[in-house]
């Protein structure tokens, strides 16, 4: 595959050429602004472009209850901001400086260098909280990082989150499902707390959509004390500067492979192109480890091209200490490539990182409530994205963004800001949560972007049927109230209050563990037969749930080796995660009181325990089905057990399934077999009074 920089065009100032045959060639967009390096801290903060504007932002802060704060990447909002806030004395009397990430790898970063600034330990003056960990010390911490699922949780406990006098909400573009909820929410405590200040921040935000939305009212919004208050209109304030100069190349011709395409264009930066780390943005687990692989392939092949260069994956199904690899120096005469998903998009600096190859897409969920399919689709990135992208170099020195489609597809056709995820998901955690804030008119609060009237309609049904909600979808009593505490999936947290009552929460939580990972396969493209054979090995007539726990017993046999696992083709940092999360779900269920047991040999139990979460998702197989065809119980969608399932071709009558895939069909994927008198025993509600047609097995 070769691309070319248009004949007749400029010839680029600077550009990598591959002379070899099949490589890739980029011209280069104009040049952006300069800068340089300073030693000392504190020497470095006054060379941020937003330390011009810290008498500003101050003023604005203090005058007005919310701030919309523009500034390109790197130009110093996050660290910053929150050191000038409590240098002007917001963290005073107690109170705390909030600053909020859409996840939880930038949390602790952000948090750590702020901390090194400021000359202070993590987890005292400036701490983290992210779900399963928190790092803050009552009292002593006066900055605080935290996700904005987080942050949501706390309003549980204390809904005009009090303890807060500055929330800063930041990477606010991305829209995700807790950062839009978090900003409807925010408004409304502005009301009732005139004296909170937000501050909205971004690099790519709109910023006066933004502004216009916390200057309207619904009319039962109540009223703050205004005369006296901060201005209600508010402020935007526009940072100009930047750090290092990017220069961004694009490819001449649209690639026909992107994995491929990345893979040379980091063998060429290596080949062409200074000491520097490379950052390179690809979709998600599957395509990484093929990165990894063909990187790994190349480097057996032709050492020449390949000696020095250190690969690293970056994906949120890696443990904690296989992501901290990372923020590792790297070593003289190395160069590090980390190969990641877009957790690596928004406010990170990763020092050594000089080049950002950006594959122009990312895995986006989309749901659709008709099929109840929430589908993880490869679909092209925004502009503001893109943007993000690129500017995860150029932070401590010039750098250079290598994108993987053309400039007219990044003009005409990338759209300026994705879909907001509160229209693309589904939203029975939303819901929960809401329902847990007392938030009963979900469909007439003032949201940026309104959730599906469809989306919300079937949430609702979902939680009424797992008895969370009850018939005025009120929370409840108690099953309502612990599911909600539980920062879960609803349907796993349900099953794993079930699995206590039955004797076998042990077992359950390694299940809800494992599903949190993409899987704990190493993936192959195409069919495998050695992974098939393994399977075999580890397979259990119950079906995929079971088999599982058979894995994880094997590993923890193998002594957590990674050699057992690279000869069964188990995915060692996925097992490495999965240990980490069985640890994180322990702590949880003993922090409400729950002490696991296990039920040894009865799978039976693990199996009821399963279905009291996902009754919902049990199919039947056709009667002269020939082909494995089944339907589903709750709309007779036609579905068919997926070929990764041990269960594959087996086809047992009834099935419970954990999550829908579709592709050229309905795939069922992790599927175990069912009794189907179990199904009315655990939710005699929802099959009894809502499936009358659904025979007395
Ligand atoms: N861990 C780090 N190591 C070295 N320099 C850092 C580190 N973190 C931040 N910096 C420096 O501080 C600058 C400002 O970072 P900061 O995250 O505050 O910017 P930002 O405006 O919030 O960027 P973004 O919009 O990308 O989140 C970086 O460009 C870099 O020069």
């Amino acid at each position: 595959m070769s691309q070319f920089w248009k004949p007749g065009t400029e010839k680029p100032r600077s550009c990598l050429v591959d002379d070899e045959e099949g490589g890739v060639l980029f011209y280069a967009a104009p040049p952006s602004s300069s800068g340089h390096g300073y030693s000392s801290f504190e020497r470095l903060r006054q060379r941020l472009p937003v330390f011009k504007y810290r008498t500003a932002i101050l003023y604005l802060v203090e005058k007005h209850a919310t701030t919309i704060i523009v500034g390109e990447t790197g130009s110093g909002k996050t660290t910053q901001i929150p050191q000038y806030l409590k240098e002007a004395g917001w963290a005073e009397g107690g109170r705390v400086i909030a600053c909020t990430q859409p996840r939880r790898l930038s949390v602790q970063s952000v948090a750590s260098r702020v901390a090194e600034e400021m000359g202070v330990k993590v987890g005292e003056e400036v701490g983290y909280t992210i779900r399963f960990e928190d790092k803050t010390n009552q009292g002593v911490t006066k900055i605080k990082f935290l996700t904005d699922g987080v942050l949501l949780r706390e309003m549980m406990n204390d809904p005009l989150l009090t303890k807060y006098s500055v929330i800063m909400v930041d990477e606010a573009h991305e829209r995700s499902l807790s950062t839009d909820t978090l900003l409807g929410l925010l408004k409304k405590i502005q009301r009732r707390r005139p004296e909170l200040r937000l501050i909205i921040s971004s690099a790519t935000i709109e910023a006066k959509s933004m502004s216009n939305f916390f200057r309207t009212r619904k009319k039962n919004d109540g009223q703050a004390s205004e005369d006296n208050g901060p201005n209600i209109e508010p402020s935007i304030l526009s940072v100009e500067g930047k750090g290092f100069p990017v220069e961004i190349f694009y490819v001449e011709e649209p690639v026909s492979d992107y994995l491929r395409a990345a893979v040379d264009a980091v063998l060429l930066i290596h080949e062409k192109e200074p000491v520097g780390d490379v950052l390179v943005f690809l979709t998600g687990q599957d395509d990484i480890d093929a990165a990894v692989q063909l990187l790994t392939d190349e480097a057996r092949e032709t050492t020449r091209r390949h000696s020095g260069l250190l690969v690293l994956s970056l994906y949120s199904g890696l443990s904690r200490a296989d992501q901290d690899l990372i923020f590792t120096p790297t070593p003289k005469g190395k160069r590090k490539v980390i190969i990641s998903t877009n957790i690596a998009e928004t406010s990170l600096t990763l020092e050594g990182v000089v080049y950002v190859v950006d594959s122009g897409f990312s895995k986006q969920r989309f749901y659709n409530p008709i099929s109840d399919i929430e589908n993880l689709v490869v679909a092209p990135i925004s502009k503001a994205s893109a943007r993000q992208r690129a500017g995860r170099a150029g932070r401590v020195r010039p750098g250079k963004c290598f994108r993987l489609y053309t400039e007219d597809f990044f003009v005409q056709d990338m759209p300026v800001e994705g879909i907001p995820e509160m229209q693309r998901s589904n939203l029975v955690s939303f819901v929960i949560q809401l329902k847990a804030l007392g938030i009963d008119n979900i469909l007439g609060f003032d949201w940026l972007a309104l959730p599906p009237p469809e989306s919300m309609i079937r949430a609702l049904e979902v939680l009424y049927s797992l008895e969370i909600l009850d018939e005025d979808a009120k929370l409840t009593s108690p099953t309502g109230f612990q599911v909600a505490e539980i920062p879960l999936d609803p349907m796993i947290s349900k099953m794993i209050l079930t699995a206590d009552a039955l004797g076998c929460l042990e077992e359950i939580i390694t299940i809800a563990a494992i599903l949190s990972v993409q899987s704990i396969w190493v993936s192959v493209r195409g069919t495998h037969k050695g992974l098939d054979e393994v399977k075999l090995r580890f397979a259990a007539a119950e079906g995929d749930h079971v088999s599982f726990l058979n894995v994880y017993k094997a590993f923890l046999q193998s002594g957590k080796s990674s050699q057992w696992c690279y000869k069964n083709y188990i995915n060692y940092h996925s097992m490495k995660k999965v240990v980490e999360m069985r640890e994180q779900l322990s702590r949880l269920v003993r922090r409400l009181g729950i002490i696991p047991k296990s039920c040894g040999m009865d799978m039976q139990a693990v199996r009821r325990a399963i279905i009291s979460g996902f009754f919902a998702h049990a199919s039947q197989l056709e009667e002269y089905s020939q082909n494995g065809m089944y339907k589903t119980v709750r709309s007779s969608q036609e579905v068919y057990i997926h070929p990764s399932s041990v269960l594959f071709r087996v086809n047992p009558k009834w099935v419970v399934y954990h999550s829908l895939v579709s592709t050229d069909k309905h795939y069922m994927h992790n599927v175990i077999a069912i009794d189907p008198s179990w199904l009315t025993e655990a939710a005699p509600h929802f099959y009894q009074q809502r499936r009358p047609s659904i025979p007395l097995f």
